[in-house]
């Protein structure tokens, strides 16, 4: 099981600060980063990718600094899936998830078949096979996102870096999903943006982020979690338990 570490990370865009210090530990498991618009969510996530280079700090992966494996190197042991993937909407969907195959064979390579087979079980895994011949342009948000997500799957990645993977997707396929990285994160290692906390709080834990710094690690049960994230996003929030699970309740403010 691969293991991403950061230590004092600070990264600046723009001049500014957008990141300060932060130290965590992502995995084994699945880790949920959450917190308000524009805390650092994003930048972090892209930064453990190895796509923004640290002001100060450090990320490891496995004891190795991200920014000094080759990007093939990176490629067969990060999965990324950021909120808009540059795909040309011309590929079909198989074509697409093949794509994720690249960091293995090469942009020369042909596919064996233990990549097609590798590729079938990704777009069975988020029930996308049926359109495989469809083309990109020709399908719905959702689907979308659902063939994007087999892409991620079929790198085989020890590290899955997921930026808001259920965008456009409906409760169902929702719940499909947060299965799927529970099982997932059995063998790997699944970081996720998550805007909806009810859906987070299936995560093995939250990390809350506010302003750019870590305002907590907490596991679903820990009783500090509802504070901070009360505190992260200046709002009122609950976390109920029902059967098996917690939910995260927003309180309304009387008018
Ligand atoms: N390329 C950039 N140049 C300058 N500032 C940036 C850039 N990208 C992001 N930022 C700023 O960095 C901060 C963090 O952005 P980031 O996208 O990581 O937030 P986020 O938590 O993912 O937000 P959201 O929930 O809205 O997606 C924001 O204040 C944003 O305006």
């Amino acid at each position: 099981m691969s293991e991403i570490r950061t230590r004092a990370l600070r990264v600046a865009l723009g001049g500014r600060l957008v990141l300060r210090d932060v130290a965590c530990t992502l995995g084994p498991g699945w880790t949920a980063i959450v917190g308000p618009n524009g805390a650092g969510k994003s930048t972090l996530l892209r930064t453990l990718a190895g796509l923004i280079p640290p002001a100060a700090g450090s990320v490891r992966l496995d004891g190795n600094d991200i920014n000094t494996l080759s990007p093939t190197e990176r490629g067969r042991r990060i999965a990324w899936l950021a909120q808009q993937t540059p795909v040309s909407g011309e590929l079909t969907v198989r074509e697409t998830v093949r794509l994720g195959r690249l960091p293995h064979i090469g942009i020369f390579g042909s596919h064996s078949a233990h990549d097609e087979q590798v590729v079938d079980e990704a777009m069975a895994a988020t029930e996308c096979g049926a359109w495989r011949h469809r083309r990109l342009h020709e399908l719905s948000g959702g689907e979308r996102q659902r063939v994007m997500l087999a892409r991620v799957l079929a790198t085989e990645a020890q590290v899955l870096l997921l930026d808001e993977p259920t965008t456009h997707l409906d409760p169902p396929h929702q719940v499909a999903l947060a299965r799927l990285f529970r099982q997932l994160a059995k063998q790997r290692t699944v970081v996720s943006v998550l805007h909806d906390l009810s859906l987070a709080l299936h995560a093995d834990r939250l990390l809350v982020l506010r302003s750019g710094a870590v305002q907590a690690v907490g596991e679903p049960g820990d009783g500090q979690l509802q504070a901070a994230l009360e505190a992260s996003f200046d709002h009122a929030v609950r976390i109920e338990t029902r059967g098996r699970h917690a939910i995260a309740v927003h309180e309304l403010e009387e008018d």
